[in-house]
């Protein structure tokens, strides 16, 4: 057996290897758990949420009531996809009707954002999960962006209002937030959640028999037109009055959404949520959701629902949009937490237990 030297060249050079191999698996399992850099983690993103609301609800969209439906597929589907979702009849539905605000006691006039979730299961076990919201397109080209923007348009305690220094900081690194925030500031605010077209904004592709894949991005559009509210209505409003309109409205008939498929043409962006493709892109309705029935969320199948858009069937792919792969991250981490929490018995009022006395 031959010696270690000390003093010889190759000696160190072997030594300065291994100190740099050991050097650079730290730095890279660091980065990878966000110790160092700025790279957005799901623990990050989720951070960002408020933090002082009972246990066991969402870190975001708190306020929810569970709804089930049906959804039964149009033809057209077919050509594009060879989902089971679109050769079954009809899939039953598991869904969440949300506001955009974390905490779960939030106004209903606290937040513009609507939103709606959906879990569809087909009869060979495959699932489709999906969370929309009411905005057509995402303020940035990535989950570092809207964690930046959250920061940039946070009111300054001094003011009320966002810092401007900051808000031109912001908008110099991510300009395709300017069509957002305009966009934000003149939509009007909706009086029921019926009447809302609900986006998946995050772009997919449908897979057909063939293996032909088309890049696509969907919607919910409901089949009642959309009721705006007056400002001054929406600040009088009831503490729940969105909600309680939905609890109304579903014990006297049902409601319809369809599925639009919007159909990107060789060049459109795919990969960056805040570019919308043009209107006139070919839109294909895929078929048609109808929503029976709703259930308070502390009792209801989505309370533990984690509904992470990136769970897809055969027959449709995801994108490499880096906010899809972000969101899949954060929403199994706050799943993580707020299941922990109800599994560790602190979360009596979001699984509608009284407290032990
Ligand atoms: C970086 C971007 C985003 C982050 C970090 C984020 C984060 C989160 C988190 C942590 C939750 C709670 C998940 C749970 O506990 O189950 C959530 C829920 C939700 N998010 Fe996002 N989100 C992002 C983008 C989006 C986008 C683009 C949409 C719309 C297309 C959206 C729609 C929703 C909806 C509808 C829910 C409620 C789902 C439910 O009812 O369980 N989010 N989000």
């Amino acid at each position: 057996m031959s010696k270690l030297q000390i003093n010889s060249k190759r000696t160190w050079l072997a030594s300065v290897a291994i100190i740099g191999i050991a050097a650079t698996l730290t730095g890279a399992l660091a980065w990878t758990a966000g110790w160092i850099g700025t790279r957005p983690t799901s623990k990050g993103l989720v951070g960002q949420a408020p933090a002082s609301f009972p246990p066991g609800f969402r870190r975001a969209h708190g306020k929810g009531l569970c709804f089930v439906g049906t959804f039964r597929h149009h033809q057209d589907a077919q050509a594009l996809s060879k989902a089971r979702v679109f050769t079954q009849a009809e899939v039953p539905v598991i869904g969440r009707f949300s506001i955009g605000a974390g905490n779960p006691h939030a106004a209903d006039n606290s937040t513009g954002t609507v939103s709606m979730a959906l879990l569809l299961t087909t009869d060979d076990q495959q699932q489709w999960r999906m969370a929309l919201n009411n905005q057509p397109y995402f303020a940035t080209h990535d989950a570092e962006g809207f964690s930046a923007m959250l920061k940039a348009t946070a009111a300054d305690p001094a003011t009320g209002q966002a810092n401007p220094e900051r808000l031109a900081a912001f908008l110099e690194r991510y300009p395709e937030a300017k069509k957002f925030l305009a966009w934000r500031a003149a939509a009007p605010a909706p009086a029921s959640f019926s009447g809302v077209e609900f986006f998946g904004i995050n772009a997919f592709y449908l897979v057909d028999t063939q293996g032909q894949r088309q890049a696509v991005r969907w919607s919910m559009r409901s089949q009642v037109p959309f009721q705006p509210l007056a400002n001054e209505q929406r600040q009088a409003a009831p503490h729940d009055f969105l909600f309680d309109d939905m609890r109304q409205k579903l014990a006297q008939q049902p409601l319809h959404w369809d599925l639009v498929m919007q159909l990107a043409q060789p060049g459109d962006p795919v990969d960056d949520p805040s570019q919308p493709w043009p209107q006139q892109r070919r839109q294909v309705v895929a078929g048609t959701l109808e929503v029976t029935q709703v259930i308070e969320q502390a009792v209801g199948a989505c309370r533990d629902v984690n509904y992470d858009p990136s769970i897809v069937p055969a027959g449709i792919e995801v994108s490499n949009d880096p906010v899809l792969s972000a969101r899949s991250g954060a929403y199994s981490h706050s799943f993580n937490l707020r299941v922990g929490e109800i599994g560790h018995g602190q979360a009596s009022e979001a699984i509608g237990k009284q407290e032990e006395p």
